[in-house]
Parts: structure tokens; sequence; C-alpha cells
């Protein structure tokens, strides 16, 4: 798996008028699992949203393979899986339906494609489910169900944790590890302490870059 390379350069932001952070100097490639901490409120969704291309920095730059993230929009799409904060599921759709519908704004997913990336969540038989009638955890499940579809290299994952039981975690940091060693690049964000670390693991405290 080739994965691009990111990069910032003296990359500053401000949200609401409050600088968070400035001069963030990163380099994030293939095999680096990347977790962003830091307290509550000190910017650490906003700097994943700024790897996204999601938010425009008030200083500094986001480069992907060498070249400014603005000009790489298609290499970014084509590279990105991006999984937000919130699920990010349409509760009137089914599990099914829903993947279907996420994958086909990336790389179109067919049934049993889907059904089996389900199943490696947990929820083989929810497949025809309307996902107003699952849980919180299981709808986290279906968005994370894209992880075990055909999937791009770089994942950013804003609190992918959330909602999920032990097992549930377990999984799911053992699945980040493995794409690691299989040469992808994971950024993320988590309260949760993590027991399964690929070599290329490191923490980065958004604290040493607080204004
Ligand atoms: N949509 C928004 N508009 C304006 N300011 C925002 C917005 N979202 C967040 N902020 C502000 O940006 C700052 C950083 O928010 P952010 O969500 O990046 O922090 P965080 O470190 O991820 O926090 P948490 O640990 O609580 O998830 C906060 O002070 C917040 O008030």
């Amino acid at each position: 798996m080739t994965s691009p390379v990111l990069q910032t350069l003296a990359l500053a932001c401000e949200r609401d008028l409050r600088l968070l952070f400035e001069n963030l100097e990163l380099t994030l490639a293939g095999g680096d699992m990347v977790q962003i901490s830091g307290p509550n409120g000190s910017g650490k969704t906003s700097l994943l949203r700024l790897l996204a291309g999601l938010m425009q920095p008030t200083d500094g730059q986001v480069l992907l393979n060498g070249q400014p993230l603005t000009e790489q929009r298609h290499e970014l799409a084509r590279n990105l899986l991006w999984i937000g904060h919130a699920a990010g599921i349409k509760d009137l759709l089914t599990a099914e339906e829903n993947l279907s519908w996420l994958c086909a704004l990336r790389q179109p997913a067919n049934r049993e494609a889907i059904w089996q990336a389900l199943a490696a969540v947990g929820l083989r038989g929810f497949e025809d489910v309307p996902c107003h009638n699952l849980s919180a955890g299981q709808q986290r499940r279906v968005a994370l169900a894209r992880l075990y579809l055909d999937s791009p290299p770089l994942w950013i994952l804003d609190e992918p944790f959330t909602a999920l039981d032990k097992q549930g975690v377990a999984q799911l940091e053992e699945h980040l590890a493995g794409h690691c060693e299989r040469g992808g690049l994971v950024v993320l964000t988590t309260h949760h302490t993590l027991s399964r670390m690929p070599a290329g693991y490191r923490d980065i405290d958004l604290g040493k870059w607080a204004v």
C-alpha cells in the first residue's frame, strides 16, 4: 500500500477569535499511527479537519506529497477516508443503504462486500435494519464498517472508539494497527488509552503548540 505523505508547515489555527495553536510542524507517512491528544477544546478536531482539507489554516500550510493540499483535491479524495465525530449515518436508511451511499461517494461497493464489512463489525443480521432502530454503538459500527471495505491508505478518524463496547474497541485497535503495518496511515483523536500500537505509533500533544 502506498500512503501519501502529509506535512504541516508552521500551521496555525484560530477559531472563534481564539488562537488554538501555531507553528505546528508534523510529517506523517505510511506506517504511522498518530494520536492527537490534548485537553477538551485544544483543537484536536480542528487539526484533523485541517489535515482532511475541510478547513483552511489561519497561517501555514498542509502539504500532500509535497504539494499544497488546496491544489491536491483530487489526490486527497482518492487517498482519504474521513470519519468524523458524529457517526454520519442517516437514520431512515438501513445499515446496508448507508454504506452503499457512503461508498458511492468514493468507490461504489457491491452488496456482498457491504454485507461482509457489516459482518466484520458484528452487524450480521442487522443489514436491513433502519439505523434509527440501532443503538449508538451499532450506529458507530455501521460508520466503521467503511474501514473494512476497499479503503484508501489515509484514515483520519475523530473519536472512532465513541460508544463502542470493549470487544469493539479491541477489534478496532487491531484493525487500525494492522492497516498501519500494511503501510497505511492513521491519524486519530481519542481520549481512550490505546493498548495495541504499531511500530509507527506516535502521540502528538497539541498542548506543546498551544498559544
Ligand atoms: N464550528 C465552530 N465554530 C467556531 N468555533 C468552534 C467551532 N467548533 C469548535 N470551535 C472552537 O474551537 C476550539 C477547538 O475545538 P475542537 O473541537 O477542535 O477541540 P477538541 O480538542 O477536539 O475538543 P474535544 O476534546 O472537546 O473534542 C474550541 O474552543 C471551540 O469552541
